[in-house]
């Protein structure tokens, strides 16, 4: 059998609308988990997802956000009206290997980047993870529902196929991120041992340019067993999605870390993490801190640090023998912890930065001062 020119022609028409429907701009909504609906366009993958819905203020950096993951299970709205415009770096400037947002809600989407670094448009990035993105424009008034009412969960739903609301807060979402092995990385006169709850990288780059040798392990690798045992000097607690009460056996081992007077360092869960250790108590937030400018007052310079934050929970309770050492000059909740004698000191903003201000990244020089003290003492 052949083809006539007719079947062609048919083929070529069917082919054809088949491309332009592709093309076609999907219809898509955002659900809130009171009803609240808003009407969207899909830019990145076409398939509904639920999730926790959040809002980032920061102006920029959405492609070091949306590979960070702590967002692990949510539903990141960016405020600021642009995105997309610069389109995507290449994967060694991400937070993670991949993307760790479950879904992304913009204002206006730029499908069109334009800048040296860009490899690919927004789109085509969500697109080939597999992650819907959303168009709404009125972010603004989703934000302010969020603020008022406190941080829901929702659902992008693409063409009006309904999935069912699902709640990231109801499980233990650091056993997922987590790396599953021991991994060593550069060489110095300090070894930092990193607790991986789904590590920002810069975490990982801001101590090897400090002349650190950095063994990163699993969230619950109990390497103080003595059967596991390495030589370290210090201990360092990553960031990481979800409720932090959740990385129960994490908290165990920096029990054991404080009870051996082990210098230990947490960032934002493990901040968290440090303080339930410690037997102080942390709370959920009406709608947390997600920007690039947050003030922290430090306690005894009074000096106010712009900040990096992506958090929902926060320390409530400050454990014995801990001072509080930032405080969020916006609302008045603890951003930072420090021992009157040991040493142990957390933060629950980002030193690490990526993206935002540098302006903390000395707390990294702070703590492996702290660490080398320890160890010159230990040897002396
Ligand atoms: N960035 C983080 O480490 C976030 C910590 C925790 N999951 C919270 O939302 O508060």
């Amino acid at each position: 059998m052949h083809n006539t020119m007719e079947d062609t022609l048919l083929q070529d028409v069917s082919k054809s609308l088949a491309e332009q429907k592709k093309q076609l701009p999907r219809k898509g909504a955002l659900v809130l988990e009171d009803g609240t609906r808003f009407e969207g366009i899909s830019f990145g993958h076409p398939e509904s997802i639920a999730g926790e819905v959040v809002f980032c203020t920061g102006m920029v950096g959405y492609p070091e956000a949306m590979t960070d993951a702590s967002y692990t299970g949510q539903i990141l709205t960016m405020t600021y009206p642009i995105m997309g415009n610069y389109g995507v770096p290449e994967p060694s400037l991400w937070e993670d290997e991949r993307i760790r947002v479950s879904g992304l809600i913009v204002s206006n989407y730029i499908d069109t980047p334009s800048h040296a670094q860009s490899t690919m448009s927004l789109g085509t990035w969500l697109q080939r993870e597999g992650i819907p993105g959303l168009e709404i424009k009125d972010t603004r008034r989703l934000t302010q529902h969020i603020r008022e009412h406190g941080t829901m969960l929702g659902k992008i739903l693409i063409n009006d196929e309904d999935v069912p609301f699902y709640d990231p807060n109801s499980e233990n979402l650091v056993a997922r991120v987590s790396t599953k092995e021991v991994m060593k990385a550069g060489s110095g006169d300090t070894t930092i041992v990193l607790i991986d709850c789904g590590a920002k990288r810069n975490i990982e780059r801001s101590l090897l340019k400090r002349n650190v040798q950095v063994v990163t392990v699993p969230w619950d690798f109990d390497f103080l067993d003595p059967a596991n045992r390495f030589d370290f000097d210090g201990i360092l607690v990553s960031n990481g999605p979800g409720d932090p009460k959740y990385a129960d056996k994490t908290i165990r081992i920096l029990q054991k870390a404080l009870a051996s007077k082990i210098p230990t360092m947490g960032i934002c869960l493990g901040h968290q993490l440090l303080a339930l250790a410690a037997g102080g108590d942390t709370y959920k937030l009406k709608f947390g801190h997600r920007s690039q400018n947050q003030p922290c007052i430090e306690s005894n310079t009074k000096r106010c640090y712009i900040t990096t934050q992506n958090h929902g929970f926060a320390v409530g309770t400050i454990p014995e023998g801990f001072t509080a050492w930032f405080t969020n000059a916006n609302d008045g909740s603890n951003e930072g912890l420090k021992h009157e004698e040991l040493p142990f000191l957390s933060v629950q903003f980002h030193p690490e930065a990526t993206p935002g201000p540098e302006d903390a990244e000395w707390l990294f020089d702070h703590f492996l001062k702290v660490v080398r003290e320890e160890k010159s003492k230990k040897g002396a």
